[in-house]
C-alpha cells in the first residue's frame, strides 16, 4: 500500500472566497448553511436538493443531483468546507455536488488531497481511508534503501517522511521534497541495474573471437564509395568487439541516411569470413527485403549465400530455406523479428543484426544465445536520444555514433503550408515529377474514420489517383496490405513505375530510393517530431535537390512552433531535444515498450534533471562498488532484483 503513489493531487489547501472564484473550476470555499435544503423536481427521475449558504463574499446554493438523502446533513447554522465546480446558473451562484465535511472533521478539505488510480468499486476515499491506517502503522518498519552519504549529500528527506507526505502532504513544498526523494531512488535503482546487466552481459558472457578474418578492407575498398569517418570508426569499434572473445552488445545510432546498413554488411561479412553464419532482422517486410536486394548482389560477388525468410513465402519455399539454414548453406539470413521466434536453428550463428525497435532484452538474448554459442549482437537505431536517456534506454549496450553524413547530400528543404496551399503544393509536385523525380505522400490513416477528421490514404489516392494526377501513375501502400501487395508496390516504385507512392508510415524507417525527392506529410501536427524527421529521411538519399512538405492543420501555437524547429534543422539530434523541450515526452516511446521496468513515480523525460544527478552517482557507485557488495549498498542491490524481476533481467543480476 505505502508504494502505491497517488496519480496525480487536487489542491484542496487553499480556500477562496465564492464571488472571487472563477465559474466553471473547482474551488474551496469555507461556508454558513443558510437554511433547510429545498427538493425541485425538474423532471420524472430527477431531484434536485438545493441548499442555501454563504461566505464572507456572498451567497449562494450547494446543489445536489438525485441525492435527496443529503438533506438532513444540513442545518442553519453549520459550518462546512466545501470543494466542487461553481457554477453560474442565471444570477444565482451554486457549488454543483461538491464534497463537504463538517468543520470540525478536518481531514480531507482544506489540504492536498492525493488522487489515486481508482478501479470499480473502489472511490479516492476508501483508499485516503485505508492508506490513513497503512501509512500510520507502517510507516515506521520503513528503512532507507539510499546510502546515507547520498541522502547528505543531496540533503533528500527521509524514507519515512517521504511515504508520509506522498500520501498525505503537509503543504507543497513537502510534497514536492517528497516526491524528488522518490524519484530519485526509483532512478538510482533504475541507472544501476542497467549498468550491471551491461557489465554483466559483457564480462561474463563468453562469446566467439572472429579473429580468423582480421581485415575487412578487401570488401570495404570494392565498395562503390569510400566510408565517411564516422563509418571508419565505427567500423573499428565493432571489429575490436569481434574480435574479442567477449559477446558484443552494441548500439549503432546514426542520423536519417548516415549509411548503417554498410556497416551492418561489414559486420556481416567479417563473421561470415570466419566461418559463422549471421542474421540481418528488420523491423518491416518491406524493409527486410529492400536489405536483401540491396545486399545479396554484393554478397555474391564474395561467393557469400544471402537468404531472404519473410511470411510471403510458400510453405514449400520456407522449408527449404530452414532446411539450408540448419546445414550451414546459407551465410546469411535476412528477414523480420519472426525469425528468431519460429523454431528456427543456425548450424553456427556468430552475429545477430538488429533495429531498436525491439529491445534485446534478456529475453531476446537468451533465444539467440540458444541459437548460437552466444552470438555478437548488433543494434542499430536511427532514432536519435540524447546521451542521458541513451544510458537509460539503452543502458545494457555500448555505444557507437554515426555523427556524419556521407558528402553530396544537398541540405533536403522543408516547407510547413497550411492545407490552402495544397493545389500549389501539387503544382509543384507534377513539375517535379515531369522532371524524372518521384513523390511520398504521407496520410496518417489508413481508411476514412469517423471519429478521428483526419486524411486517411484511401481517400487521398482515390482523389489524386482520378483528379489532380491522373496524367501519373500513383500507387498506395499501408500496413493492412500483404507482404507479398506491399513488395510489389515498393518494388514498382523503386522501379519507376509509379510516379506517386500514397502510404501510411510504413515507409518510415529505412526505405530507400534515391530517385524520389519530395516527401508530402498530411495532417503532420499529428506526428512526433522525431518520426516526421524519419520520413523526411525517405528524400535526400540521391543526387537530387529534395524536399519535405509539412501540411499543418492544426492553428495551435505548439504545432507551429513544432514544424518550425523541422524547417530550422536537419540534425537529428537537435530535433528531438528540442521537442523535448516543448512537448515533453508525450511522443517519446515509453519504457514498457523498451523492455524496461515499469516506473511507479519517475519520468524518464520530464524528471531530466534528476536523471542526470542519479547517472553521475550511479557511475561512481560502479567504479567503487561495482557487485554493490558494501554494506551501505546491499539495500539497492535487493531493490534493483525486484524492480527487474517482471522483466526478467534478475535472472543476470547475480
Ligand atoms: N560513405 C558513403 N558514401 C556515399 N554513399 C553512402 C555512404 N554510405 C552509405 N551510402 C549510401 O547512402 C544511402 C543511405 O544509406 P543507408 O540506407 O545505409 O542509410 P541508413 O543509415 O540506414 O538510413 P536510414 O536510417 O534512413 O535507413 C544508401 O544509398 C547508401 O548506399
Amino acid at each position: 500500500m505505502l508504494k502505491f503513489f497517488p496519480k496525480e493531487y487536487e489542491d484542496r489547501s487553499r480556500f477562496s472566497l465564492l464571488k472571487e472564484s472563477p465559474i466553471g473550476e473547482k474551488a474551496s470555499l469555507e461556508v454558513e448553511i443558510l437554511g433547510s435544503g429545498q427538493i425541485l423536481k425538474p423532471r420524472k427521475n430527477m431531484s434536485i436538493l438545493k441548499v442555501p449558504f454563504k461566505d464572507n463574499s456572498g451567497q449562494g446554493y450547494l446543489t445536489f443531483f438525485n441525492q435527496e438523502y443529503l438533506k438532513n446533513k444540513f442545518n442553519i447554522g453549520d459550518i462546512f468546507k466545501i470543494h466542487g465546480k461553481i457554477n453560474k446558473i442565471g444570477m444565482e451562484l451554486q457549488v454543483t455536488n461538491p464534497i463537504f465535511e463538517k468543520k470540525e472533521l478536518n481531514s480531507n478539505l482544506g489540504r492536498i488531497i492525493p488522487l489515486y488510480s481508482l478501479t470499480k468499486g473502489l472511490t479516492n476515499n476508501d483508499i485516503l481511508k485505508i492508506m490513513t491506517i497503512a501509512v500510520k502503522e507502517n510507516v515506521d518498519l520503513l528503512q532507507e534503501n539510499l546510502p546515507l552519504y547520498m541522502m547528505h549529500k543531496y540533503n533528500l528527506m527521509s524514507i519515512k517522511d517521504s511515504i508520509k507526505n506522498i500520501h498525505y502532504p503537509i503543504n507543497s513544498e513537502k510534497l514536492k521534497q517528497a516526491q524528488n526523494r522518490l524519484k530519485f531512488e526509483e532512478l538510482l535503482i533504475l541507472q544501476l541495474g542497467l549498468f550491471m546487466i551491461k557489465s554483466s552481459s559483457t564480462t561474463d558472457n563468453k562469446g566467439i573471437s572472429f579473429c580468423k578474418f582480421k581485415d575487412t578492407k578487401k570488401m570495404i575498398n570494392s565498395l562503390s564509395f569510400k566510408l565517411t569517418n564516422a563509418q571508419t570508426r565505427v567500423i573499428e569499434e565493432i571489429e575490436k568487439d569481434m574480435d574479442s572473445d567477449k559477446q558484443m552488445n552494441r548500439l549503432i545510432q546514426g542520423d536519417v541516411g548516415s549509411g548503417k546498413t554498410i556497416i551492418a554488411a561489414i559486420a556481416m561479412f567479417k563473421c561470415v569470413k570466419s566461418g559463422y553464419q549471421s542474421a540481418m532482422l528488420a523491423p518491416t517486410e518491406i524493409l527486410a527485403t529492400q536489405h536483401f536486394k540491396s545486399l545479396e548482389p554484393i554478397f555474391d560477388e564474395w561467393g557469400i549465400k544471402c537468404e531472404l525468410l519473410i511470411g510471403s513465402l510458400t510453405p514449400k519455399n520456407k522449408a527449404k530455406v530452414l532446411e539450408k539454414l540448419k546445414n550451414g548453406e546459407i551465410d546469411i539470413l535476412i528477414g523480420t523479428h519472426a525469425i528468431i521466434q519460429e523454431g528456427i536453428e543456425f548450424d553456427r550463428l556468430g552475429l545477430a543484426i538488429t533495429d531498436e525497435q525491439h529491445r534485446f532484452g534478456v529475453k531476446q538474448r537468451a533465444i539467440l544465445n540458444k541459437k548460437g554459442n552466444n552470438p555478437d549482437i548488433i543494434v542499430m537505431t536511427a532514432t536519435p536520444i540524447p546521451r542521458t536517456l541513451a544510458l537509460i534506454l539503452y543502458g545494457d549496450l555500448d555505444i557507437s555514433i554515426i555523427d556524419e553524413l556521407p558528402p553530396g547530400r544537398k541540405e533536403i528543404e522543408t516547407f510547413a503550408i497550411g492545407p490552402n496551399m495544397i493545389e500549389r503544393m501539387n503544382g509543384f509536385i507534377k513539375k517535379q515529377i515531369l522532371e524524372g523525380r518521384q513523390a511520398y505522400i504521407v496520410c496518417p490513416l489508413i481508411e476514412e474514420s469517423e471519429s478521428l477528421n483526419l486524411n486517411s490514404a484511401q481517400e487521398i489516392y482515390t482523389e489524386l489517383k482520378d483528379n489532380t494526377f491522373k496524367e501519373f501513375k500513383v500507387g498506395l501502400l499501408h500496413g493492412k496490405m500483404n507482404s507479398k501487395e506491399k513488395d510489389e508496390i515498393m518494388q514498382m516504385f523503386k522501379n519507376k513505375n509509379l510516379d506517386i507512392l500514397i502510404s501510411t508510415t510504413v515507409i518510415e524507417v529505412g526505405v530507400n530510393v534515391p530517385n524520389a525527392n519530395i516527401m508530402t506529410i498530411y495532417n503532420s501536427e499529428r506526428f512526433g517530431l522525431a518520426q516526421l524527421h524519419q520520413l523526411r529521411g525517405r528524400v535526400g538519399r540521391g543526387e537530387y535537390q529534395s524536399y519535405c512538405i509539412l501540411i499543418n492543420y492544426s492553428k495551435n501555437k505548439i504545432a507551429r512552433e513544432r514544424m518550425r524547429i523541422l524547417q530550422d534543422s536537419t540534425d537529428g539530434f537537435k530535433i528531438s531535444e528540442k521537442d523535448l523541450e516543448i512537448r515533453g515526452p508525450g511522443e517519446f516511446f515509453g519504457t514498457r515498450q523498451h523492455g524496461l521496468p515499469e516506473l511507479k513515480i519517475a519520468n524518464l523525460f520530464t524528471d531530466i534533471r534528476i536523471l542526470k544527478i542519479v547517472q553521475k552517482e550511479a557511475l561512481e557507485i560502479m567504479r567503487i562498488d561495482p557487485n554493490l557488495e558494501r554494506l551501505e549498498h546491499q539495500k539497492l542491490k535487493i531493490e534493483i532484483k525486484n524492480m527487474f524481476k517482471d522483466v526478467g533481467e534478475d535472472l543476470i543480476l547475480n
